[in-house]
Order: structure tokens, then C-alpha cells, then sequence
């Protein structure tokens, strides 16, 4: 396989960028998903509060700047074009775009750390589908590897984790209880993919960074039926259990499965579990995503490298090792048989 691209591709979510595009958004999320319509437009909701526009669009342009920056810098000089799933600029736009360009072969950077369906082959086939639009001459399109335990993440989230515990009182901080949060997803769908142990090794790994602090991995942003058994504990859950003992003064919540301030962070987190940390006295700090942390952004940069060098030189902390660049034919399938 040839080594050479021309583009780089950051492939993402989208976002609403105002009320009247929060229902079509959400439609286009849960376009196939078994998610009832109430719990839609209770998410419209939180939207709404926030003048219908989510900030993963202004953060994705941050994180494009920062990254055309960063190549502009250190190289390789290559353009750097920006697709998502859900709202504008869709792939398909896009990937006309890079056509018109005369880009023939682009590395995606998905903006998802943990592997999952949504997180990875939705997204793949979201490409596929998009190529098919754009027709002879669609630029092909290959996945940068996740980064869950890549240096470069594990280092910009301590640092943003360390800038949370800075916020509690000196004489308390050393005691704080860290809880890492993702998004939770189906037990069927985290059946098929290594979400789970990704997201307890990357926890594991900021944990071991900071010291003997408490932790625990949660779950956020459940969207599912009731009867749908999905990933848990859920956080605002495990707050009032947490609440209930008593035994904890200070919480920091790290949004580990995020890579950018969007929100269902400012909602879940900075909202909801905030008002349950208080109702329970407990002091809550939130750490920022990693966002355009700049030992981020330079892990982008250095996964280009690494692809496009072919060097078998591929950092990875930690016990899991490097994930595959090209992903088997049974990677992040959309459910399993059956839950465990
Ligand atoms: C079946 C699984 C999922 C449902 C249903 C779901 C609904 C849902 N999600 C959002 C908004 C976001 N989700 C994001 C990430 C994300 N979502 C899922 C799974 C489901 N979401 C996973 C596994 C992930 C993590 C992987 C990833 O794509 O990052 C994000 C963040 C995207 C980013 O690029 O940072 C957002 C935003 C809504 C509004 C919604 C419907 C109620
Ligand atoms: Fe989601
Ligand atoms: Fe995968």
C-alpha cells in the first residue's frame, strides 16, 4: 500500500449552528438509531438553551487552524480539509471539494479517540457512502489510527486534569475523586468493539500520571429505551451514590470520551451534574477537553508521520499497544448478537 496522500481530512460529528437547524440536526443523528422521539426533543432542549448552536463547529475550525499551523510549522505541507456526519460542511460537500482540488488520496483524522461504531465504522461507511455521491475521481480516504493511549492524548488530558485539581482548595485537592466520562452507548454495540477497555486504559493511564487520587469510569448522554440495557454507571448516578456515602468533598469530572468542549459537555456535565454535585454539597470542577491543547495537536501531526513514513516506530502507552491503522473486517460492528 502506497504511503502517499495529498490531503489530510478531519472527519466529525457536526453541529447546529442555530434553533431553526437543532430538529433536522437531530434527525440526521438518529436517522436508523432506536431512539425514542421524546428523548430527541428533550436534546433539542438543551440546544435550545444555548440559542440552537452547538460550539463543535467553531472548535473543529480551532482545532483545522491550529493543525494547518502546526504542518505549516513542522510539515508535511498539506491542506487540510474538514467533512462531518451530521451538519455542514457534509462529507459529501466536502469530498466533491477535494475532487475539484485534484486531491487524489486524503488521511482521516475521525475526531473520536475511543473505537466504536459511531466513533469508527459509522463513519467509514459514512465515507464510503459519500464517495458513491461524489462518483470517478472521489478522493480515496484512509483512517488515521484512534489515539487513545498515543502519548500525545495521555499528556494534554493530564495537563487539563491538572488544571482541574489546581481549582480545588491545596489542603483538599491531593483527596479529590476523579471520574472519567464518555458517552454511553448500547451494551450490544460495546459488545462488538473495545470502547470499554480503550476507555479504562486511557483512564488508567491519566490516573497513574496524577498521583493516588480515587477514580472511576462513568457514563454519560444515554439515549436509548428504557428496556435497552446501555454502558453504566451512569454519572449523575454514581454522583447521588457517591453523595450518599458521604466520603467525597471535591470531584473532578474529566470528559475523557470528548475531544472537544461540545454540548453534551457543557449540558450533561456542566449543567446537569453540576446541579447534582450541589444539591449534594459537593464540589464539582469540570476539566477541558484537549481541544487544541497544543501536545494534541502535535499527536495529529505525528500520526500523519508515522502513516506516511511507514516507520514501525508507533507510540503507545500502556499495556494495549498501537491499534491497527486499517481496521479488520470485523472492526466496531454495529451490534453483536447478544449483550454480555
Ligand atoms: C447508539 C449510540 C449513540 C446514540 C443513539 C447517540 C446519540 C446522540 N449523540 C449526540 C451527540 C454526540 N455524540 C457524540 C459522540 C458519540 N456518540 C456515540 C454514540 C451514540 N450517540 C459515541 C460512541 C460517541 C463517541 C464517539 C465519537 O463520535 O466521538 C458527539 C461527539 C462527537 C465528536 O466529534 O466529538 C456528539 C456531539 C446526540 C445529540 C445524540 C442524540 C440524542
Ligand atoms: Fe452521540
Ligand atoms: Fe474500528
Amino acid at each position: 500500500m502506497s504511503n502517499t496522500y495529498d490531503a489530510i481530512m478531519v472527519v466529525s460529528f457536526g453541529g447546529p449552528e442555530g434553533p431553526d437547524d437543532v430538529i433536522p440536526f437531530l434527525e440526521n443523528v438518529l436517522r436508523g438509531k432506536n431512539v425514542p422521539r421524546e428523548r430527541m426533543l428533550e436534546v433539542a432542549e438543551h440546544y435550545q438553551h444555548f440559542g440552537g448552536v452547538s460550539p463543535i463547529n467553531e472548535q473543529n475550525r480551532a482545532l483545522i487552524r491550529a493543525l494547518e499551523q502546526e504542518l505549516a510549522e513542522h510539515g508535511p505541507q498539506l491542506p487540510v480539509y474538514w467533512g462531518n456526519r451530521n451538519w455542514d460542511p457534509l462529507l459529501t460537500d466536502t469530498l466533491s471539494l477535494m475532487k475539484a482540488d485534484g486531491i487524489k488520496r486524503a488521511l482521516a483524522f475521525f475526531t473520536s479517540t475511543f473505537s466504536s461504531y459511531s466513533g469508527c465504522r459509522q463513519y467509514r461507511e459514512d465515507i464510503q457512502r459519500a464517495q458513491k455521491e461524489v462518483g470517478a475521481g472521489a478522493p480515496e480516504v484512509d483512517k488515521l489510527r484512534v489515539f487513545f493511549n498515543h502519548p500525545g492524548f495521555i499528556e494534554a488530558t493530564v495537563s487539563r486534569t491538572r488544571e482541574a485539581l489546581e481549582q480545588i482548595p491545596e489542603e483538599r485537592r491531593g483527596q479529590a475523586t476523579i471520574l472519567y466520562s464518555a458517552h454511553s452507548i448500547p451494551m450490544v454495540m460495546a459488545a462488538g468493539c473495545r470502547y470499554e477497555v480503550q476507555l479504562l486504559e486511557s483512564a488508567r493511564l491519566v490516573s497513574e500520571r496524577l498521583g493516588t487520587h480515587p477514580w472511576h469510569l462513568v457514563y454519560q448522554s444515554r439515549s436509548g429505551p428504557p428496556q435497552q440495557p446501555w454502558l453504566e454507571p451512569d454519572i449523575c448516578d454514581f454522583i447521588r451514590e457517591l453523595g450518599a456515602k458521604g466520603e467525597v468533598k471535591d470531584l473532578v469530572i474529566v470528559p475523557i470520551g470528548f475531544v472537544s468542549d461540545h454540548m453534551e459537555v457543557l449540558f450533561d456535565l456542566d449543567t446537569e451534574a453540576k446541579d447534582v454535585s450541589q444539591e449534594l454539597g459537593i464540589n464539582m470542577v469540570r476539566a477541558k477537553t484537549v481541544g487544541v491543547h497544543p501536545r494534541f495537536i502535535t499527536m495529529i501531526r505525528e500520526l500523519i508521520v508515522e502513516r506516511m513514513s511507514g516507520t514501525t516506530d508507533r507510540p503507545a502507552l500502556g499495556e494495549l499497544g498501537a491499534s491497527h491503522d486499517v481496521c479488520p473486517i470485523d472492526c466496531c460492528l454495529r451490534a453483536t448478537e447478544k449483550p454480555r
